[in-house]
C-alpha cells in the first residue's frame, strides 16, 4: 500500500493505492500537511511509501520527517520515465507535467495522448503515440483568470466561479463570468481540435481541479478524471520500481 501526494499551486492532493485502486483520496492546503499525511499514515498503518510529486513551495523537510516510519519518494528529473523527452528544457519542465506523461503512456498504450490539467495553470501535454514527449501548452487556469483581472485593473471586482448565462455578458458581473468561462472553453475546445486535426488516433484525458466543471462545457466529448495525476504517480512509481 502507497500513499501518493500531488502538491501543486493552490491544494495539496493525496491518495491511498492498493496495487491500482483507490482506497480513499484527500484534498487540503499546504497550511495543514503535516497534519493530514500523520491522519492518513495512522489510518492505513500498511502504507509502506510515500510518494510525492511537487510544484509547489511546500518544505520537504515536512515530508522528510516522516522517514523514520516508511520510505519517502520525490519524483523527480533523474527517475525513469516511459517516454523519450523532446522538450527543448527538459530540466525545466514540470514534475507534475512528466507524471502526467508518464500516466497517459503507461495506461493508454499505443496512440497518441493529449493531457489538459485545469489548476492553477492549465497545462496541456502531448506525448505521441512513439511515447515521444513533445510538449504543450501553459495558460492561466480558471481561478487565476478572475485574481489577475481583479489585481490589475482599478474596477474589475473579484468575483466567484458561476456559469455564464450567456456569451454575451450584459453586465461587468456577466462579462467577467463569460470571458473567464466562455474563454476558457473556447481555448481547450480549440486546443483539443487542432489535436485532433493533426492527429486521428488520439485520447484526450482532462483532470485539474476544474475538470468536472470545464467538461460539461466543452463542445467536445471529454471525460474527466481528477483523480488522474495521483493515478499516475502511481503508475510512475511502480514503473520505477519495475526499471531501476
Ligand atoms: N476548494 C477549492 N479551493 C481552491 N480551488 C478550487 C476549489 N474547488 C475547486 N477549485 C478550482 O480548482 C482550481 C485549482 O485546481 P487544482 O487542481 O487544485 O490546482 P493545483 O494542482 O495547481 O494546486 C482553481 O482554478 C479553482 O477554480
Ligand atoms: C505549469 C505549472 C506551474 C503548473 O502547475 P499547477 O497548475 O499544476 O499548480 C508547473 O507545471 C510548472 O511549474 N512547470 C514548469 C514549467 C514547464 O513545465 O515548462
Ligand atoms: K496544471
Amino acid at each position: 500500500m502507497i500513499v501518493t501526494v500531488d502538491v501543486g499551486n493552490t491544494r495539496i492532493k493525496a491518495a491511498v493505492f492498493e496495487g491500482d485502486t483507490i482506497l480513499q483520496r484527500f484534498v487540503f492546503d499546504k497550511t495543514a500537511l503535516e497534519k493530514n499525511i500523520k491522519n492518513i499514515l495512522e489510518k492505513f498503518g500498511a502504507i509502506v511509501c510515500l510518494v510525492v510529486s511537487s510544484v509547489g513551495d511546500v518544505e520537504k523537510n515536512t515530508f522528510l520527517a516522516f522517514e523514520k516510519k516508511l520510505k519517502v519518494h520525490f519524483v523527480s528529473h533523474q527517475d525513469v520515465f516511459p517516454f523519450i523527452n523532446n522538450y527543448e528544457t527538459p530540466k525545466t519542465l514540470g514534475i507534475d507535467r512528466m507524471v502526467l506523461a508518464a500516466g497517459a503512456t503507461l495506461l493508454y498504450p499505443n496512440q497518441n495522448r493529449l493531457i489538459i490539467d485545469a489548476g492553477t495553470c492549465v497545462t496541456y501535454d502531448f506525448v505521441d503515440e512513439n511515447n515521444v514527449y513533445q510538449g504543450g501548452a501553459i495558460s492561466p487556469g480558471m481561478r487565476l483568470r478572475y485574481e489577475s483581472m481583479h489585481n490589475f485593473t482599478a474596477k474589475l471586482p473579484l468575483l466567484t466561479l458561476e456559469s455564464p448565462e450567456s456569451y454575451v455578458g450584459k453586465s461587468t458581473t456577466q462579462a467577467i463570468h463569460s470571458g473567464v468561462v466562455n474563454g476558457l472553453v473556447y481555448e481547450i475546445d480549440g486546443f483539443i481540435d487542432e489535436y485532433k486535426a493533426a492527429c486521428k488516433n488520439i485520447i484526450i484525458i482532462l483532470t485539474g481541479g476544474d475538470a468536472d466543471f470545464l467538461a460539461k462545457r466543452l463542445k467536445n466529448t471529454i471525460f474527466a478524471n481528477s483523480n488522474f495525476l495521483l493515478e499516475s504517480l502511481n503508475q510512475t512509481f511502480q514503473y520505477k520500481i519495475k526499471n531501476d
